[in-house]
């Protein structure tokens, strides 16, 4: 299985070979095979006739040099037709290959983002954590383009380049062994020369200024989703200057990649040069030896003409074939492994129960972290029970719930909700079963309403109103001038942070999952805000298995248990009333630090 990970932007691509990524092509032209053989076909035609043309310009030139010698006059007249009605038939089959190709990659090129970008929400936490938005989505709409050049370059250009050059050079070899045996050998150096000189050359830089393309779209996202940290330092021209030493990275190196194909089109262009020279060359020697016609003068130069047209576009196409491979290959990456936190196969969904939660002997350590964060980790959390969870910062209160919700997998041990492994279960039945309040909500560019409903798709707006209601955020909806309607900028910046709050209380309240999960702001809320806040949680928790990263005491108090955490593990645990009364406690500690 290939490690995904390490195709995780914001660290340097994997390479994939090209085979794996034309493997990865090849599936995709599978989704149309009906459509692309047709595209094959008809450019496969117009290959063909390609090849004939050159042979109709010898013949016509032939009957006309004879004279008009056949009795009926006509064959000049044939020999025109014959040469005019190749020369539309090139053309018409390459238009009607074309549309055929334009259906067809329009729909995959559609389906195989939607995938990538399923595939990329698929992903782990933690491969989000190392990945930078922007640099993902120029990765995805990068691909998505390449694969039309692959396409059109392929079946269109290299491919059929080859079978015209070859095929000529098969018919002169049959007339004119001596010069058909130069025009295949200029041709399969020219070949070998331009997919080494491409391979070798200019591929790997190609690479390296890929990845400083990513970075500069990785910048921009990651200082513009943080514009308001970035305003608030007064730092916009520190971020430009950031921006500038980037894009002088990305320049230096495209620079090197353009200059590498324009090298690289020098050589072929003497390839091409000797090919000329070589061709008329030895046919014109061969007519005044008196063993051409002057049809086979003309026929050896619209061969070159064709021949060169192929050659010259030849290298520009393999090119662009090569570039397209390596603008696919971060989504064939994305394709080709597998999810570090993966469904087992045929996994049933969670079955909700009353809410238990248990941690049996659990070790977990971060990747890229050497000791253990938990280790031995035993708790269990009764149905309906009310826990807070304090502790310093860092000790892991924060990671427990992300464990809870499997968003990382654990070393050994197990987690177990309502007696089922977290592992043993699909993802998103999990955690559709534990509502989370985060501490600072991170809402859609979509109305309030719309973003309410995100824990239950469908929901009517009278049971959108009710959630909104019992989680006090109706009054200020309805105070906005489109209340429910409102949109609420891009992650929801346009309401305060006690809003964000209660906008995500209301989601929970329609999740009505049986497990709930709050974490308190840290920053501190008017007092009405934060009453209002403690209304509503009362509600939502009620019934509910509750777990409360604290940082108030007035939630610690009502909390049924109070989990002390320090250094990943569980120092103390009971009632405020117990851990208080517990001299020299580590809760005794924060208790007294917290009041004011
Ligand atoms: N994705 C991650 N990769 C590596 N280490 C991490 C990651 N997330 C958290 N940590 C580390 O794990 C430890 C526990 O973090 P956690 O967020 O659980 O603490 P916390 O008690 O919730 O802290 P706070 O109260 O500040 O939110 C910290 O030392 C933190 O640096």
């Amino acid at each position: 299985m290939t490690d995904i990970s390490a195709a995780a932007p914001g660290r340097e691509a994997r390479t994939l070979s090209n085979l794996a990524v034309a493997g990865f092509v090849w599936r995709q032209w599978m989704r149309k095979p009906r459509l692309y053989g047709a595209f094959i076909g008809f450019m496969g035609l117009a290959t063909l006739a390609d090849v004939f043309v050159p042979v109709a310009a010898g013949r016509l030139i032939d009957s006309l040099s004879g004279g008009g010698a056949d009795a009926s006059g006509q064959a000049h007249w044939l020999a025109l037709g014959l040469f005019l009605a190749l020369a539309a038939g090139v053309n018409i089959a390459r238009q009607i290959g074309i549309r055929m190709e334009i259906l067809a990659s329009s729909a995959v090129m559609a389906d195989m983002t939607a995938d990538a970008y399923a595939r990329v929400q698929s992903m782990s936490a933690d491969w989000h954590a190392n990945a930078f938005a922007g640099a993902l989505v120029r990765k995805i709409t990068r691909g998505m383009h390449a694969y039309d050049e692959i396409t059109m370059y392929l079946w269109g250009g290299v491919l059929p380049g080859l079978g015209v050059t070859y095929g000529l050079g098969v018919y002169i070899l049959i007339n004119w062994p001596l010069a058909g045996l130069y025009v295949l050998a200029v041709n399969t150096l020219f070949i070998v020369m331009t997919m080494a000189m491409i391979e070798r050359y200019v591929r790997p830089q190609n690479l390296v200024s890929n990845a400083r393309d990513a970075d500069l779209g990785g910048a921009v996202a990651d200082a513009l989703t943080s514009i308001n940290t970035v305003k608030s330092f007064g730092a916009e021209a520190r971020e430009t200057g950031r921006f500038a030493r980037l894009a002088g990275d990305w320049r230096r190196e495209v620079r090197k990649t353009w200059y590498r194909f324009a090298n690289t089109w020098l050589v072929q262009m003497i390839a091409v040069l000797a090919l000329q020279a070589g061709l008329a060359g030895l046919l014109l020697a061969q007519w005044q030896a008196g063993e051409a016609s002057a049809g086979d003068v003309a026929f050896a130069l619209t061969a070159f003409l064709v021949m060169a047209g192929y050659m010259r576009r030849f290298g520009e196409e393999v090119q662009s074939l090569q570039k397209g491979l390596d603008d696919i290959q971060d989504i064939a990456g994305f394709m080709a492994g597998e999810p570090q936190i993966a469904d087992a196969p045929g996994a049933p969904d969670f079955r909700p129960g009353a809410g238990a939660i248990e941690f049996d002997q659990v070790r977990f350590t971060y990747g890229g972290q050497d000791s253990p964060l938990y280790e031995g980790f035993d708790l269990t959390i009764a149905p309906g029970e009310k826990i807070a969870l304090v502790g310093p910062t860092g000790s892991g209160k924060s990671t427990f719930v992300k464990l809870i919700q499997r968003l990382y997998d654990i070393d050994s041990g197990a987690i177990r909700i309502d007696g089922q492994d977290v592992r043993s279960v699909t993802q998103a039945s999990l955690r559709q079963s534990i509502a989370v309040v985060p501490q600072d909500p991170a809402l859609f560019h979509r109305t309030l309403a719309e973003n309410i409903a995100y824990a239950r798709p469908g929901a009517s707006r009278e049971d959108i109103i009710e959630a909104a209601r019992r989680a006090r955020a109706h009054d200020f909806i309805t105070d906005l001038p489109q209340g429910y309607d409102t949109l609420v900028g891009e992650r929801g910046i346009k309401l305060s942070g006690g809003e964000r709050q209660r906008v995500a209380i209301a989601r929970a309240i329609l999740a009505d999952a049986p497990i709930l999960v709050f974490d308190e702001a840290t920053s501190s809320l008017d007092n009405e805000t934060e009453r209002d806040i403690q209304a509503a949680l009362a509600e939502v928790m009620a019934g509910k298995t509750a777990i409360v990263i604290a940082h108030r005491l007035s939630t610690i108090r009502d909390a049924d248990r109070i989990l002390v955490f320090q250094d990943g593990a569980i120092v103390e645990q009971g009632t405020h009333e117990a851990l208080s009364a517990k001299a020299g406690g580590v809760y005794l500690r924060l208790a007294q630090l917290a009041r004011p």
